[in-house]
């Protein structure tokens, strides 16, 4: 892991004005069943970051798409935020920033959209510093992982493909395996939000010994049908650390994925909910899974029941059909 010992506040360069950098970073499904806080998947879903320096200190905004009317234009900005942080531990700091975000990765939806982000910005931070003091990925992946507090959905956006990956002491570290090509990822995406925070609220803080031992085996086995036979994705998928301690905070999706499950079809809450990820073994079967979803969707699973105003309230889906992505996130430095 190269980059340069932190600066004090005092020794901090500025950046360079006049760059730009434009980084596309995939969206993510992380745990995948049995993998809690350690398996994620790269998908073709992107988000776009361009960034361009300046040196009038001023920041400005362009942002479209997920968030565009929500999301702060000031230094709060998670992009913004992240961006100022990894160039201070690079010894930098900025003047002026434009941004410019196309957001596609729906947010709090257990796609990995801050996850996306943090490596965007993180990656736009590597580029802007000189040369001689450019960190290498697996740099990126340490501060990514330490912000987001886990690495399952940035080493899939680093990386691409599949992510295995792991922490030795305060180290994080990844292996990333390239997965079957009959794999087809399916995600349903309900059309209310769950943050990642509210849902880690939900866990215990033990479980039981053989319930870990339960979570190993599958955990291992999920490994095997991603890479080598598909054809166990359903036995390879089934969770005991997480989902269940979560259903309460998301019933449509439990119950859709129950339904799928009993079905024969390998579904799991994509991250920390309430998004549903289901993984086909080909294309025949991505497409029973999709029509299972609309069937699921048509009988009209109840929301919430709002008795005083006498309304019931129905979860809509929507249903999207993607690949794995094996790039990862790419970055392209605009010449000046
Ligand atoms: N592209 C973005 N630009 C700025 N802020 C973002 C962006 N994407 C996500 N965020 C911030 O992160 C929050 C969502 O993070 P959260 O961890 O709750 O969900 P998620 O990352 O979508 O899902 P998960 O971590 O379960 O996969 C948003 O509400 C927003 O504040
Ligand atoms: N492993 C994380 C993924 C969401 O960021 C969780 O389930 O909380």
């Amino acid at each position: 892991m190269t980059a340069p010992a932190m600066a004090g506040a005092a020794t901090l360069r500025t950046v360079a004005p006049g760059q730009r950098v434009t980084v596309r970073v995939p969206a993510t499904s992380a745990n995948l069943g049995p993998g809690y806080d350690s398996l994620g998947l790269a998908l073709s879903l992107y988000d776009t970051v361009d960034v361009a320096t300046a040196d009038d200190g001023e920041l400005a905004f362009a942002l479209s798409g997920e968030g565009a009317d929500t999301l702060p234009r000031d230094g709060s900005h998670l992009v913004v935020r992240t961006i100022d942080l990894a160039l201070e531990r690079l010894g930098y700091r900025r003047s002026g920033l434009r941004l410019s975000a196309e957001n596609v990765s729906p947010h709090g939806r257990g796609l990995g959209s801050s996850a996306s982000a943090t490596v965007a910005a993180v990656l736009v931070a590597a580029e802007l510093v000189d040369p001689a003091d450019r960190p290498d990925r697996a740099w990126v992946l340490q501060l990514c992982s330490e912000i987001e507090g886990h690495p399952d959905n940035v080493a899939p956006a680093i990386f691409g493909s599949l992510a295995l990956s792991w922490q030795d002491g305060e180290t994080f570290r990844t292996a990333v395996a390239r997965v079957h090509p009959d794999v087809v990822p399916i995600v349903a995406i309900p059309d209310y939000e769950l943050s990642t925070e509210l849902a880690r609220s939900l866990l215990p803080s033990s479980v039981p010994h053989h319930a870990a031992a339960a979570n190993s085996g599958r955990a291992a086995l999920l490994v095997h049908a991603l890479t080598n036979d598909p054809s166990l994705l359903v036995p390879g998928t089934e969770d005991y650390l997480h989902q269940s301690y979560r259903e309460s905070a998301m019933r449509p999706s439990a119950d859709l994925i129950r339904r799928l499950r009993a079905e024969g079809h390998a579904a799991v809450v994509s991250g920390a909910g309430p998004t549903v990820l289901a993984l086909a073994a080909g294309a025949e079967e991505a497409d029973e899974v999709q029509a299972a979803v609309e069937r699921f969707a048509l009988g009209g699973d109840v929301h919430a029941v709002d008795t005083e105003l006498d309304r019931v309230e129905r979860t809509t889906w929507r249903v999207m059909r993607l690949d794995v992505d094996s790039e990862g996130a790419k970055v392209e430095v605009h010449s000046r």
